[in-house]
């Protein structure tokens, strides 16, 4: 019998793959890391992993698909049109959210296939110019009338204006450890009361036994999902430093800290976790 290439998720396919037929383009398989790489090699998020990004984020990330599924759910509750837009010359209100690390903008095209064009506006942050040129592209062929804005910045740098959801999909992993309160403080800042940080994070258990079986248990998710050990070791090595994981505990604290007095977690997959933090 063939092995299958991927386990079944039944988010996945309307939430990133469809978007990427849409205009014609086939979406690379990740053949990224199927040679042997230099072992100082980095992960980066350059165009090599751009042309291959829906397919390697759909196999690598558990849940990937129903966490995306939630996010105009968890919207409609907490976005109350509460920003003034200035639009064709005129003034309405608007829901504003935020998609910082977009990459490919998965999270904002969920978000947008669910709501009304004039309802939301959408700005979505990455500092990779590969990633970013890609995500426009996607998002205006898709939606072309909603208000999207991509923009190609530092999200420790980027000014927030007033929001009222936020979403931090797989990136605070990426920052260097001592940004994050201070881009967390930020988002807590430009939220308005009422509204959410969506945080969705690989985590490492304090424990190590249950840290072991964890991340074993996710090799084997990758296995099923068609990667060789040459190719999850060769990731795992390029991933090194690069991104850092944090325990839940530590994701909590650090949420308390900065001024989120209830924050839970609502999904996790093996050592994928997503939090939702209320202001
Ligand atoms: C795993 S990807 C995010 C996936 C994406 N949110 C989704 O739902 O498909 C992490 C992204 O964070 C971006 N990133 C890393 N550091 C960043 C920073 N300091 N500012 C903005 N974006 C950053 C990377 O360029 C990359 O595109
Ligand atoms: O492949 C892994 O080990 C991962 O951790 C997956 C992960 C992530 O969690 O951000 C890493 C890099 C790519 O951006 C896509 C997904």
């Amino acid at each position: 019998m063939d092995k299958p290439t991927s386990l079944p998720d039944p988010d996945i396919e309307h939430h990133t793959v469809n978007h990427d037929t849409s205009q014609n383009k086939a979406i690379k398989h990740d053949t990224l890391f199927t040679t042997p790489l230099d072992k100082a090699a980095r992960f980066s998020f350059d165009e090599q992993v751009v042309a291959c990004f829906p397919d390697m984020i759909r196999r690598s990330v558990p849940g990937y698909g129903q966490v995306l599924a939630m996010l105009p759910i968890f919207a409609r509750r907490h976005c109350k049109y509460r920003q003034q837009n200035e639009r064709n010359g005129q003034s309405h209100r608007v829901s504003r959210i935020y998609d910082l690390g977009c990459s490919l903008g998965a999270a904002s095209m969920a978000l947008a296939g669910e709501f009304a064009a004039h309802d939301l506006q959408i700005k979505a942050v990455d500092i990779s110019p590969a990633m970013t040129t890609e995500a426009r592209t996607l998002l205006s062929d898709n939606y072309p009338e909603h208000d999207i804005e991509i923009i190609t910045a530092d999200i420790r740098e980027f000014e927030l204006e007033p929001c009222d959801m936020v979403i931090l999909n797989l990136t605070l992993q990426f920052l260097p450890a001592a940004d994050r309160v201070a881009v967390l403080e930020k988002i807590y800042g430009a939220l308005s009361v009422g509204g959410i940080l969506v945080l969705t994070e690989k985590t490492h258990a304090f424990d190590e036994q249950s840290d072991a079986w964890l991340v074993e248990r996710y090799y084997d998710f990758k296995r099923a999902n068609g990667y060789t050990e040459m190719e999850i070791s060769g990731k795992r090595n390029a991933l090194e430093n690069v991104l850092i994981t944090d325990t839940l505990d530590e994701h909590h604290a650090r949420l308390g800290e900065v001024g989120f007095e209830r924050h839970l977690t609502w999904f996790q997959f093996l050592n994928f976790v997503s939090i939702v933090a209320f202001k």
